[in-house]
């Protein structure tokens, strides 16, 4: 099995384990359940600028440890004061550390911005999870969803009032995942079989994505000359965690990533 595999039989274990303790019913009854949902797809869709996603991430399968030391609800506090367009916090904990817990801290610190649950979604039942904890969109990632389940998670999603960023890595499952139940394309640079990271993937998808939906660049972002030639090429956000979370302050570092887009910003957008 490769890693994604990994990551997708744990995770329905987990599922069926959850869902033997918590019933929907319950989740539904959660108060951060019924609370107003915060639009990415609408900041994205006027952006002038790029517009930075910042992601909690404490470690991961390709880089182990990246910060053992932070605390949820400070770092995604920094993020937001330093201008994060949206919250990523990742919530699976076997591989990326993450937990309900954080992700439930960062949000009772910042209740107006849009918070993605970063996880592997593949049951409607983590859907309920995601509104029950706050989310204001869920990712599905194309490269462990059938085409069906990519369209009946993302109108699931909608019915409990999220937005979706489908994940692709090729044009293969660029093409069989996309529906319209899909609000943001995310083109992940990082191939999540063997980790290997490169902007050129973003460059070469860019062009195939209809214009309808709003583009992201996800993973291995970490200049804003890279960022700037993404957004050229028609992408809004920019979905970045390591580059912020490596070092010893993650608000810090998106503050110097932000100052260096204004001040390398293209004649053109001046
Ligand atoms: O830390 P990076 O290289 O800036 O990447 C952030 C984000 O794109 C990455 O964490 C990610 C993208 N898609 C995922 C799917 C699952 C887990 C993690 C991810």
């Amino acid at each position: 099995m490769n890693i994604l595999e990994q990551i997708v039989a744990n995770k329905r274990r987990e599922i069926a384990a959850a869902q033997a303790e918590v019933s929907i019913a319950d989740l539904e009854r959660r108060p951060l359940f019924s609370k107003p949902v915060n639009s990415l797809k609408s900041v994205l869709k006027t952006a002038q600028m790029p517009a930075v996603i910042s992601e909690f991430k404490r470690q991961s399968p390709s880089k182990g440890i990246i910060n053992g030391t932070v605390r949820p609800e400070i770092v995604t506090k920094g993020y937001a004061d330093a201008g994060a367009a949206a919250l990523s916090v990742l919530t699976d904990k076997n591989y990326f550390g993450g937990s309900f817990d954080d992700f439930i801290a960062a949000r009772m610190e910042n209740p107006g911005i849009p918070m993605l649950r970063k996880d592997f979604v593949v049951d409607a039942y983590q859907l309920y999870e995601a509104r029950a904890i706050g989310a204001d969109l869920v990712l599905l990632i194309a490269a462990c969803l059938t085409p069906a389940e990519v369209r009946d998670l993302s109108r699931k999603a909608h019915d409990l009032g999220m937005e979706v960023l489908l994940e692709v890595h090729d044009e293969a499952e660029l093409e069989q995942s996309l529906c319209d139940s899909i609000d943001m394309v995310g083109v992940n640079n990082r191939n999540l079989k063997n980790f290997v990271t490169s902007v050129d993937v973003s460059l070469e998808l860019a062009g195939r994505i209809p214009d309808s939906f709003v583009k992201i660049s996800e993973s291995g972002l970490k200049d804003a000359a890279t960022i700037w030639t993404l957004f050229e090429a028609g992408y809004r956000g920019f979905l970045i965690g390591e580059t912020f979370m490596k070092t010893g302050d993650p608000a810090a570092a998106l503050r110097g990533l932000q100052q260096e887009i204004v001040n390398s910003r293209a004649p053109k957008h001046a």
